[in-house]
């Protein structure tokens, strides 16, 4: 559901083994209907079962954009979409998907994908997948669709601490996105000048504070220089949004942290102004644009 850079690759590889239905729309959903190329790490052009609209299934792996979450949740409704995983980055979207369907499982993936022109992905990172129920059980749920993974190849791993995950990524991708995208740079700049390191620094302790508030005590540091020196040449999903006029999901990765921080009666002054930043930036772009 979604079938943008994300949902592309792992359609490509589900269908190795299962028939895939690849929910598209627009301009995407048209050269969908021509194939699929990939490159990067793999070469291949493949036929695909393109339809624009949510269709019966055994599992719906959810791939849009945070903000589409719930125009995507709705139009689920109308079918038998069966097990229902989000795969996406960020903080809300299970919630939101459970709030229209039942059997919602959440994923994390360090699988890389990026979108070169409709039909075509780049095959850019093979990662991890963990699943795992909100509530923390390792259901029969979650068993099969890390089998189905696992089945096509794709390194999968059922998990009880999905929420623990997605918090951790999502304040990694809290230092690293809205960084990069205000100063169009690549990764690796947040380790390459000292300046940018600090103010690193001072955006993650304040995530870290959070989630030990929320139970999740742990020293990101090593992590953040580890990511970010491992894609040192990216250009964060933030950065390539904001390059190509495009929302960003700002709101379920910072706004996430800021409005879970006041919940708990925290200040996080660097992420508020790392919000408002990166919306004016949206605004700004648009009004550009129009
Ligand atoms: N691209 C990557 O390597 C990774 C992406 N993610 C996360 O996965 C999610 C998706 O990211 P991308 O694939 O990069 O974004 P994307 O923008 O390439 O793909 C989303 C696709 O969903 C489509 N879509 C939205 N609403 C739809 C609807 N109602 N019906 C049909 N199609 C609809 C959009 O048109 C778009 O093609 C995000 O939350 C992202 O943070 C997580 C890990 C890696
Ligand atoms: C890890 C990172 C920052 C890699 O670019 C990412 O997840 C993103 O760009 O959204």
């Amino acid at each position: 559901m979604g079938a943008g850079a994300l949902g592309c690759l792992y359609g490509y590889l589900l269908q190795r083994k299962f028939e895939v239905v690849f929910v598209a729309r627009g301009k995407q959903f048209e050269a969908l209907k021509r194939g699929l190329k990939v490159t990067g790490l793999v070469e291949d052009f493949v036929r695909v079962n393109a339809v624009d609209r949510p269709c019966d299934a055994d599992i719906t792996f959810v791939t849009v954009k945070s903000y589409d979450t719930e125009e995507v949740a709705k139009s689920l409704r109308n079918v038998d979409c069966g097990i229902v995983v989000s795969l996406q980055n960020g903080i809300g979207n299970e919630e939101i998907l459970s709030t229209y369907l039942g059997r919602v499982l959440g994923g994390v993936t360090t699988y890389a994908s990026n979108l070169i022109d409709y039909g075509w992905i780049e095959f850019a990172g093979v990662g991890e997948t963990f699943i795992g129920s909100m509530d923390g059980k390792i259901c029969e749920d979650v068993l099969v669709v890390v089998e189905v993974l696992r089945e096509c190849g794709i390194n999968a791993e059922a998990v009880s601490d999905i929420v623990r995950r997605k918090w951790i990524k999502t304040v990694i991708n809290s230092v690293i996105n809205p960084i990069t995208a205000i100063l169009r740079v690549r990764n690796g700049a947040i380790v390459e000048i000292e300046e940018l390191w600090k103010l690193a620094s001072a955006v993650l302790r304040e995530g870290e504070e959070v989630l030990k508030a929320m139970g999740f005590d742990v020293e990101l540091e090593e992590v953040l220089k580890d990511v970010v020196t491992k894609t040192a040449r990216n250009r964060s999903s933030m950065l390539q949004d904001i390059e190509r006029g495009k929302r960003t999901e700002i709101d379920f990765i910072n706004g996430a942290i800021v409005r879970k921080a006041e919940e708990l009666g925290i200040d996080t002054p660097y992420n508020r102004a790392l919000l408002l930043l990166v919306k004016s930036l949206e605004k700004f772009l648009t009004k550009c644009r129009s």
